[in-house]
């Protein structure tokens, strides 16, 4: 990206924000780029660094909305313009995406978007022709968008309908429905604390879920929030701060996390008294779960390696963790990204990888030993067959089933064979931003 894009002087109070929009947009839908990887380290956008934290808060929340409704917006689009969004400017696109999401979802006044999504294109040599469709386009979308989209079921058109058709298939029609609306709401912050939930949801005005995490609609800069600097909490879904929980009592025991980075659940195992060993293929990730257990105050040894290939010696942990890199289907309501960059495709190669962790947590566990496997991922494969597979074929290892008790009560959680199994339309609130969960799976195995 050359600096002087960015460099434009006495540039209106809001467009550099929308720029940077502009711009990371077109690398998730153009690029095949992460929002993870375009907003943080080092593939971070060079322009967000002179981003006010207000400017920065809301061009993210407009990034996201835009992912969130991205079926939506085409389809409005479509019915908008008589020839289709232009192809050969990319930047029309994405200032006809920016200027349509903060007419319809954003507290910003119409005039401003559509005068700042005009700007956009007129600062694009190759847009700058389109500027007055633009104009034209979100002018009628401020007064008819509404309508058009009331005539439409959106939550559908908000998926890829390849991962649409396989949730109906599996889940039935009804409840990947109540999915897909989930996905469609901004999610909350989900953080786990290290103790004292009550002092902790009082002061970051939020509220403890019955599995024990505080949950808040505060927004911003999670490093600015109490708590944050002294290592009080970390940000972790209420579902992903389930596996850990099956383990029981690990206080002392051996534990090793194979994929443990950035290590939301290795802070779980190490505040809960265990010994944890945490792998994690990833030098970078790995760096970060240190800088994480550090502002935490929790020890864990860190282990840079591919866990299936780690030279361990065999049936020398009392638990295994392995949490698996996988689609991450489950993962929508915090990166919408993920909906648009996976493929069908690639949960082959994924399922392949999951089998070959499983089979190595298998040979590092004691007789007696317990291993939690689980994905944040809403695909089958990646989940309940990963593990009837892996127990026709490992005959020392049989299911623990888990208890409606363990994960506070909420039974629709477990599944008829004993495994946790969330959705993101679990939980729900009357303020459906205050309801759901990420989708996760998760079994609970003992080595005999
Ligand atoms: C779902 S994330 C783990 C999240 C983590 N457990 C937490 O709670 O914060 C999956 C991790 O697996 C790592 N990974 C992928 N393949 C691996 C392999 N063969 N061996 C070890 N780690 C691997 C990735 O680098 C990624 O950090």
């Amino acid at each position: 990206m050359p600096p002087s894009r960015f460099a434009v002087p006495a540039e209106v109070p809001g467009l550099a924000a929308r720029r940077i929009a502009a711009d990371i947009l077109d690398g998730v839908l153009h690029k095949h780029r992460t929002l993870d990887d375009q907003l943080d380290g080092a593939g971070a956008h060079p322009g967000l660094k002179s981003l006010a934290d207000r400017d920065r808060a809301l061009m993210r929340r407009l990034v996201s909305t835009i992912l969130r409704k991205l079926g939506t917006l085409g389809h409005l689009l479509s019915r908008l313009l008589d020839r289709g969004v232009p192809t050969d400017a990319p930047r029309a696109q994405s200032a006809l995406l920016i200027g349509a999401a903060q007419i319809l979802w954003m507290d910003v006044p119409d005039h401003a978007a559509v005068d700042l999504s005009v700007r956009l294109v007129q600062s694009d040599r190759r847009a700058a022709k389109y500027a007055g469709l633009v104009n034209a386009v979100l002018r009628r979308c401020a007064r008819e968008g509404q309508g058009l989209i009331d005539e439409i079921s959106p939550q559908t058109l908000d998926l890829p309908q390849w991962m649409l058709a396989r949730w109906n298939a599996h889940y039935g029609e009804a409840t990947a429905r109540d999915m897909a609306l989930a996905l469609g709401h901004e999610p909350s912050l989900d953080l786990t604390v290290k103790s004292d939930a009550p002092q902790w949801a009082s002061r970051l005005h939020g509220e403890i879920l019955p599995t024990g995490t505080v949950r808040t609609l505060l927004q911003g800069s999670v490093t600015m929030l109490p708590g944050f600097a002294e290592g009080q909490w970390w940000v972790q879904d209420a579902a992903a701060a389930l596996p850990v929980r099956l383990f029981g009592d690990i206080k002392d025991k051996r534990v090793a996390d194979l994929c443990a980075a950035p290590g939301g659940k290795t802070a779980q195992l190490a505040l809960a008294g265990a010994q944890v060993t945490a792998v994690d293929r990833s030098p970078a990730r790995v760096a970060r779960l240190r800088d994480n257990l550090t502002r935490l105050a929790l020890q864990a040894e860190t282990v840079v390696a591919d866990a299936a290939e780690w030279p361990a010696e065999a049936a020398s942990f009392d638990a295994i963790l392995v949490d698996a890199p996988c689609t991450s289907t489950g993962t929508i309501r915090r990166h919408p990204d993920v909906a648009w960059l996976r493929q069908e495709g690639d949960i082959a190669a994924l399922t392949a990888l999951q089998k070959r962790l499983l089979h190595k947590a298998a040979n590092l566990l004691k007789p007696g030993g317990t291993l939690v496997y689980c994905t944040c991922s809403l695909e089958p494969e990646e989940g309940e067959h990963a593990i009837a597979a892996l127990l026709a074929s490992e005959s020392g290892l049989r299911r623990a089933p888990v208890e409606t008790s363990e994960v506070a009560g909420l039974d629709d959680i477990i599944t008829a064979d004993g495994d946790l199994r969330t959705l993101p339309s679990h939980l729900p609130n009357a303020d459906p931003r205050l309801g759901g969960l990420d989708g996760f799976y998760a079994a609970r195995l003992v080595k005999s």
